[in-house]
């Protein structure tokens, strides 16, 4: 009921023993809190909140226009809703050092296991996107030893992400990674890489952690759980897949309204009402005082 008993701490412990298990750990994106119900209800690993669905939920392009405020706090209403560890999206961190300092503590305060910052200059751009840029060695470095160090809990996962593959090529993303690195990251996310060669390529450079951005529509091919775990890749998002395939639904149901003057054949495609129920754990509710509380729906399908 409510929400989660697991603590920010336990779940940050279980997200470090995740990522030590030496399998490929699979955090499908959560578009809103019930949705990271979902996923774990489903048996996945845990949450990712990405930036792109954030700003896209509120009908924004993901150009870093969203602030910290409204990250932590989407992000602090979809973890505290799942057992499992969320992983968020912090863009560039927000600013300068010390706001990415500020960032990782109210992430913290926000109960997330972890996040990741990128070398993007601001505005920043999609991942998979030209067009995009990144900011020198000693920038991007200073962000990520800005996080490390401002941490309360030594288990907050600080995941750096390099967008330099893009612009420099798999070599300067390798250095790139490794400095980070050196800065304090605990894990690396190398984004848009070209093939499974380049995974491999990260995989040799550093000896965190390393995430693969499975995005549709993007730069990289959607490699299955075996390819990635082949070249030892530690941890998949699938960041926009819900949203995109929930929106996919709405905008067909939206036209077969219009078109039949009724919703009845999509009736077929919906959660029913006692999945919904189920879902956000409406008996639980019901039980909590029957004697105050009668909230009892006779028959729901
Ligand atoms: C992972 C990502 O940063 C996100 O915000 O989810 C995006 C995803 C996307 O736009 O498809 C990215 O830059 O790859
Ligand atoms: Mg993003």
């Amino acid at each position: 009921m409510l929400y989660s008993n697991v603590t920010p701490e336990q779940k940050r412990v279980k997200l470090r023993e995740l990522l030590a298990s030496g399998t490929v750990q699979q955090f499908p994106g959560a578009f809103n809190p019930l949705s990271a119900r979902l996923i774990e209800e489903k048996g996945f690993a845990g949450v990712y909140i990405s930036g792109a669905v954030l700003a896209n939920d509120l009908g924004l392009p993901d150009i870093g226009l969203t602030t910290l405020t409204e990250v932590a706090t989407r992000a602090g209403q979809i973890a505290r809703m799942t057992d499992l560890p969320s992983l968020v999206d912090a863009d560039t961190g927000f600013g300068e050092p010390m706001n990415v300092a500020r960032t990782i503590q109210e992430l913290e305060n926000a109960g997330l296991a972890g996040c990741h910052i990128e070398d993007q200059f601001n505005p920043k751009r999609c991942g998979h996107l030209d067009g995009k840029n990144v900011v020198d060695s000693d920038t991007a470095t200073k962000r990520i030893r800005a996080a490390a160090d401002a941490r309360r809990d030594l288990n907050f996962l600080i995941m750096a992400r390099t967008d330099i593959r893009a612009t420099d090529g798999i070599q300067a993303a390798q250095d790139r990674a490794k400095a980070l690195v050196d800065a304090g990251a605990d894990a690396i996310f190398p984004e848009a890489m070209a093939d499974l060669s380049e995974f491999q390529a990260i995989r040799d450079a550093v000896d965190v952690p390393i995430l693969a951005n499975m995005t549709e529509f993007g730069k990289s091919d959607l490699f299955t759980v075996d390819q990635l775990q082949g070249v030892g890749v530690n941890m998949v998002i699938y960041p926009v897949t819900l949203l995109r395939i929930a929106m996919g639904a709405a905008e067909r149901t939206l036209e077969s309204i219009k078109a039949a003057g009724t919703q009845e054949a999509e009736v077929e495609n919906m959660l029913t009402r006692a999945r919904l129920y189920e879902l956000v754990d409406y008996e639980a509710y019901n039980q909590f005082d029957t004697g105050v509380f009668n909230f009892q729906v006779p028959g729901v399908r």
